[in-house]
């Protein structure tokens, strides 16, 4: 049989010959009904998003411009850890925490499964860059996708088309970030609003600096600039390179005396990120600006300090929980529109809505089920991992640093999650060493963020447990030895949060949001020196008097409470990191082991 040309295939707008050659193997595996190689332009998402509006993936708002809503398929709702393969050669480099299958094998899978799947869709091309195009060694990857959605999500969060493609030249390196939602359409049958597979593969070859994905539209599992890319390889790329990729919020910190702070804070999926980064301070004079809101890029510079960059171009934020009250610059952001809402609910007028936007639910709504719900429904009218997709650029306390491709220098790294006890609301690791034992033990209850049961505590080093691309072992070397080969005094100080603690009653015991520029506070005067600590089992505390608590809503005894060491909480921690750092053998540095003996012999 001899092959009938696809359309878009041979007049392509580049000469990069491996580009060339790797489109043309996936078009001829794939087989779509054309390819289109994606400019970024206005006209280009004009035309995505109205092809979106008629296929029913998306409505129009009418009360944000140029802003869309979309439900998905109420299976494909969140990032699918348990789907995710890191496919390294040996599957020792992989290491306990992730999936592995050889990478043979997985491509056999795959290549099964993708042959024939773009049938009766359309093949775009996205070129893209992760952060600024004028870096010294810019981080192109082109993504392959059989979906709109991906192509207009992808164009907010991330630097992507034409500009990207010139700047790749003819040879330029790439990651290569193969994607499709796995659902072929037969000549004549109807399209469903959301495509998507029953069978799911996000899979990554580090060697290669390869990604596959497949099966699904949801952003973690199919935006693969962003966890795929950004964090799954750019990890293994940074460990084999001396720097680091990370899930990290950046901000920019001014004090009252016009110092400025950058501060960088690891903290999971839903755990308060995104807030922390746009946070409106309710101390007087203190001033928040964002860099970023969910992956840092950092590497030294010649000064010895730690620089980082936000890699991305857009916000992907968790809807519920966003308000006026508790998150005004991202409801200011959103408001300027340019932005895709998927799984929040419709309001009659045409807007968004979802659970703590506002005290009051509208009397009526669509919910993401695309069902009639009212403040009597039994069920909250959008997902709890519902997400609002929006230009970074929109956001109103911005720093102007964000371009920079040099990265800003940190200060303070913050390590966080969500936990009900123990953890206190700060603590100050001794030094580099003591702060690596907190990451890398760091735990947290488990979100809508990720498919499977919600509130379940788990360990989530650095925040990165879904994240790291190679053996999380060797990932607690990279950080023991990234502070080995820095000057000491030179690398942030490291401090671990929670903001998350609760009282008897279930109520959190901090207010959390605004009222943690309190903590950021604290945290630059222990850089500045001049607050004091307690020292304790687990790491310095403010004493009663060095947290700025004036103006706050809370008895001192509820202070107090935020504040505690509970030895009897925290010995019951020890058999759980004991066993934690045995999954790791050999591939543990020894000064974890004698980190937790130091725990150990404080707790005694
Ligand atoms: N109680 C309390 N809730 C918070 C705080 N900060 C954030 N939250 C809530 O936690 C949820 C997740 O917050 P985000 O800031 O979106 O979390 P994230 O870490 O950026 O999440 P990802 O985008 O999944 O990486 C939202 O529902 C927030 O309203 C806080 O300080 N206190
Ligand atoms: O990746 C996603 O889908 C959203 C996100 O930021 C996370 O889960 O950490
Ligand atoms: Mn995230």
């Amino acid at each position: 049989m001899t092959s009938v040309a696809t359309p878009g295939l041979d007049n392509a707008p580049t000469t990069h010959t491996r580009l060339l050659a790797w489109v043309r193997e996936m078009a001829e595996l794939t087989t779509p009904d054309r390819v289109v190689w994606v400019d970024g332009s206005d006209e280009e998402w004009e035309r995505l998003t109205q092809r979106l509006v008629e296929a029913g993936t998306f409505t129009r708002l009418q009360k944000k411009p140029n802003s869309f809503w979309a439900a998905s398929d109420p299976s494909d709702v969140a990032r699918v850890e348990d789907r995710t393969f890191i496919c390294s050669v040996d599957e020792a480099d992989a290491g306990p925490t992730n999936n592995w299958m050889d990478p043979a094998e997985m491509k056999s899978i795959m290549t099964g499964l993708y042959r024939g799947c773009m049938r009766g869709r359309t093949m775009y091309v996205i070129p893209f860059c992760m952060g600024p195009v004028e870096a010294e060694n810019p981080m192109f990857g082109v993504e392959l996708t059989d979906s709109e959605y991906v192509v207009v999500s992808m164009r907010v969060m991330a630097r992507i088309g034409s500009a990207i493609l010139e700047a790749m030249g003819e040879d330029r390196p790439f990651v290569p970030a193969m994607h499709s939602l796995g659902a072929p359409l037969e000549e004549g049958q109807q399209d469903v609003p959301w495509p998507c597979s029953d069978t799911k593969y996000i899979v990554h070859f580090p060697e290669e600096r390869t990604i596959w994905s497949y099966g699904s539209g949801y952003g973690g599992n199919a935006l693969l600039g962003k966890k795929c890319y950004s964090l799954r390889i750019a990890s293994v790329m940074a460990r084999d390179e001396g720097w680091l990729a990370e899930h990290m919020l950046i901000l920019k910190l001014t004090s009252p005396q016009q110092k400025s702070y950058y501060v960088a804070a690891a903290f999971p999926s839903a755990c308060g990120k995104t807030n922390l980064a746009m946070l409106e301070p309710t101390i007087p004079g203190w001033k928040v600006e964002t860099l970023g809101d969910d992956i840092a890029w950092m590497r030294f510079g010649e000064d010895g300090r730690l620089y980082a960059l936000n890699p991305e171009y857009g916000l992907f934020g968790v809807a519920p929980g966003t308000g006026w009250h508790t998150n005004p610059n991202a409801m200011r952001t959103i408001d300027k529109g340019n932005s895709v809402f998927t799984n929040v609910a419709l309001t009659d007028d045409g807007d968004v809505w979802w659970e703590g936007m506002t005290d009051e639910p509208p009397a009526h709504l669509t919910s993401w089920k695309k069902q009639d719900w009212t403040p009597e429904s039994d069920q909250p009218s959008s997902h709890a991992n519902s997400r609002f997709c929006t230009p970074i650029t929109q956001c109103p306390i911005l720093a102007p640093e964000y371009e920079d491709a040099k990265g800003v220098p940190i200060s303070a790294i913050l390590f966080g999650g969500r936990r009900k006890t123990t953890i206190p609301l700060v603590t100050e690791a001794r030094d580099w060493n003591h702060g690596v034992f907190l990451g890398a033990t760091l735990s947290s209850e488990t979100t809508a963020a990720a498919t499977g049961a919600v509130g379940v505590v788990r360990r989530d080093p650095f925040a990165m447990l879904p994240f790291i691309g190679y053996n999380a072992g060797d990932y607690f070397r990279h950080w023991v030895e990234t502070g080995k080969a820095h000057d000491a005094t030179k690398l942030p100080k490291i401090f671990y949060v929670n903001w998350f603690r609760r009282d008897e009653d279930g109520g959190f015991l901090w207010p959390g949001f605004g009222e943690n520029s309190r903590v950021l506070k604290w945290v630059v005067e222990r850089l500045e020196g001049t607050a004091a600590a307690e020292e304790t089992a687990v790491g310095h505390v403010p004493t009663p008097d060095s947290l700025d608590v004036s103006g706050l809503d809370m008895t001192r005894e509820q202070v107090d409470k935020a504040l505690a060491v509970d030895k009897d909480e925290w010995r019951a921690e020890v058999p759980q990191i004991t066993e934690w750092f045995e999954k790791f053998g050999d591939k543990l540095p020894s000064t974890l082991w004698d980190e937790l003996a130091i725990l150990e012999h404080r707790l005694a």
